[in-house]
């Protein structure tokens, strides 16, 4: 497995008021794998319920911001629906330095100066599925007033459009559907992603694609095998209560081949596709798959 180099990016995301940024950044924030950083922005709008000054933003006054800008300490701001929005250039330097990925939540005209000035920025607009989605996440927030709300959802029909000055467009259908949209990104565009899963995540994963792709007829043969046998109430024990084939076949496979070159400490060949094919191969003669025949035997 040839090793790819990893360079930290600076990652724009941006998509419309109410689409599931702030959602989705929380739930990239959880995966440590990810390697990544976020730009605390800085901002003239009032803080909401439950938003942390230095956290969520840096709220300041306009005059404050003004200097900001006129001391050049921000990478790229912009107005936002009667506020202004921008982000201050240390704190992303110091974090990319370090070796993270710095994730910037900013609107489109800030982006669009990031995407121009900045170098290796990588960049995602996040969409809703439909517009009366937006609208009722926007709504179902309960963040804004109604004015407010309707200002911000007619800045959306103009964001919308310019999704594609971006390099990706990821749906916000479900937020767990769009993060893994978003991981596989960062994976493919070779950002800063720390190496530390362990071979066994990724042995298990190789495991994962070989059953899937090789062995699924064992597996439903074997999960039908297993409930004939506990309707006709020849297995009871409460192994079997849940018993879910496809994890148990993948299970079995990844920690034998595991163990075994555990013991023979070679692991350079633990994750070469042609070697592990050979040794699953192998190694479904020697699992027991219940044939119904044996167990009425017994
Ligand atoms: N240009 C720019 N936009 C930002 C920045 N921080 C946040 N924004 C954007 O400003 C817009 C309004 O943000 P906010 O008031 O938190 O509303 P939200 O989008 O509904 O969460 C959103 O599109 C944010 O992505 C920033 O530092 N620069
Ligand atoms: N995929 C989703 N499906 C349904 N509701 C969502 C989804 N993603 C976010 N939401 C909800 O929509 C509202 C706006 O999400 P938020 O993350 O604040 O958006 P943004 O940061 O883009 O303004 C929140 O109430 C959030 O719980």
């Amino acid at each position: 497995m040839h090793k790819r180099e990893y360079k930290p990016r600076m990652i724009v995301v941006s998509g419309p008021s109410g689409v599931g940024k702030g959602s989705i950044n929380s739930k990239l924030r959880q995966d440590e794998h990810l390697n990544l950083a976020f730009s605390v922005s800085m901002t003239t709008r009032q803080p909401r319920d439950g938003e942390i000054n230095g956290v969520h933003y840096f709220f300041v006054t306009r005059e404050e911001f003004e200097k900001a800008i006129a001391q050049h300490e921000l990478i790229e701001y912009a107005e936002f629906v009667g506020n202004y929005y921008g982000t201050p250039r240390k704190y992303v330097e110091q974090q990319m330095k370090n070796g993270k990925n710095v994730i910037l939540e900013i609107e489109v005209d800030g982006a669009t100066q990031a995407i121009k000035n900045e170098k290796n920025v990588l960049s995602i607009f996040l969409m809703p599925p439909t517009l009366q989605e937006l609208a009722t996440r926007l709504q179902g927030r309960q963040s804004e007033a109604p004015e407010v709300i309707k200002a911000r959802l007619d800045k959306a029909m103009l964001e919308v459009p310019l999704k594609h000055n971006y390099q990706y467009v990821v749906e916000n259908d479900t937020v767990e559907n769009a993060v893994e949209k978003m991981t596989d990104i960062l994976e493919k565009e070779h950002a800063a992603i720390t190496q530390n899963i362990t071979i066994y995540d990724q042995l298990k994963k190789l495991v994962t694609q070989i059953v899937k792709t090789n062995y699924m007829f064992f597996v439903e043969n074997w999960e039908f095998n297993i409930k004939t046998l506990k309707d006709k109430g020849l297995i009871t024990t409460k192994e079997y209560k849940n018993f879910d084939a496809e994890e148990k076949l993948i299970h079995t496979l990844t920690e034998n081949v595991y163990h075994r070159n555990l013991a023979h400490g070679d692991f350079k060949d633990l994750l070469d596709e042609k070697y592990l094919i050979g040794r699953v191969e192998r190694l479904m003669f020697k699992i027991n798959f219940f044939s119904i025949a044996q167990k009425y035997d017994d």
